[in-house]
């Protein structure tokens, strides 16, 4: 599904979450390792107040490992702990609830010490649409959800899911907005599928996956496409556009007189990307371009 924002909706998203975190403990932002500036909510921090929070990089899967371990140093660096987990296998999303109690030890400790018998964290899982908050919810639940609509505060028609014996989650999740002042940051959630290509144009799309691609996994994309030159400046839209044309030229998107046919070449490239027929692919680094190579 893919939400229109207005400023209504915003508002609205908004307060259904500030609402949700009045009964949790510990929000859980959902981010995609792929795109971790991307699809993050500009008023993130805003939004979840003083909130203890637990980071999650989900679609690691389809990530570049050494961007993923990249991001974790840098969200723990800025003082928040991280998990990065694939939802679509479940790989790792038991650190969620282990993190957490991490996160919180010292509230559990009081608890404890003033004779309270800790009761399950609560948590609420917040991201933008189609980060995978609904198939994250799904893995952690197993079978666990219980209709507890009766339990004071709990808001009318909640659920909590259980995962395992010491973490509750609510099953609604909270619904943020992507960041839309940079077009680029539209481009990118395009290109992961986040967002529907008929909202922006598929050869814009994939001009931008080419540009991207070229800079920072180029021989990645010689070699699924068997590609001759690099671009001799990727801020040269001539140059980008001779790599799509010699794609397209090689995967026989040909219209009338032997020319390319640019749309048809995007297409390739965006399904083949989005299969993840290149690899594991992360299109944003927490360095600049300089500092990432010092890095290597
Ligand atoms: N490869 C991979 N795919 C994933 C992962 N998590 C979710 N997906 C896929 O991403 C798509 C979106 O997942 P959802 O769980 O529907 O995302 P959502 O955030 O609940 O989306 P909205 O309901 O639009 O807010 C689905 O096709 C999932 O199968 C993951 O870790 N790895």
């Amino acid at each position: 599904m893919t939400i229109q924002w207005f400023p209504g909706h915003m508002t609205r998203a908004k307060r259904q979450i500030q609402e949700k975190l009045k009964l949790i403990d510990i929000a859980i932002e959902l981010l995609d390792a792929r795109v971790p500036i991307s699809s993050r909510n500009p008023m993130v921090d805003e939004i979840l107040g003083g909130k203890p929070r637990l980071i999650v990089l989900n679609k690691s899967d389809l990530a570049d490992p050494k961007a993923t371990e990249q991001w974790v140093k840098f969200f723990e660096a800025e003082g928040h702990q991280c998990a990065v987990v694939d939802s679509s296998t479940g790989t790792r999303v038991g650190d969620i609830p282990l993190k957490a109690k991490q996160i919180l030890h010292e509230k559990i400790e009081r608890q404890i010490a003033k004779g309270m018998n800790p009761r399950a964290i609560r948590g609420l899982i917040v991201g933008i649409p189609n980060v995978g908050k609904s198939t994250l919810i799904n893995r952690l639940a197993g079978r666990n959800i219980a209709a507890t609509g009766d339990r004071p505060g709990v808001t009318k028609g909640q659920q909590w899911i259980k995962v395992g014996t010491e973490m509750e989650l609510l099953d609604t999740p909270g619904i943020l907005w992507p960041k839309f002042e940079d077009q680029v940051v539209g481009y990118r959630l395009a290109i992961t599928g986040a967002i529907k290509e008929q909202i922006l144009n598929v050869e814009d799309i994939a001009f931008t996956a080419v540009k991207e691609l070229s800079a920072r996994y180029w021989p990645t994309l010689s070699e699924r496409f068997g590609l001759t030159q690099p671009p001799k400046d990727i801020e040269d839209a001539d140059e980008i556009v001779r790599v799509m044309e010699e794609i397209g030229r090689k995967r026989g998107a040909l219209m009338g007189g032997g020319r390319v046919d640019l749309e048809k070449a995007s297409g390739i490239i965006l399904r083949e990307l989005r299969a993840g027929k290149l690899g594991r692919i992360t299109l944003e680094s927490p360095y600049p371009p300089g500092v990432e190579k010092l890095l290597d």
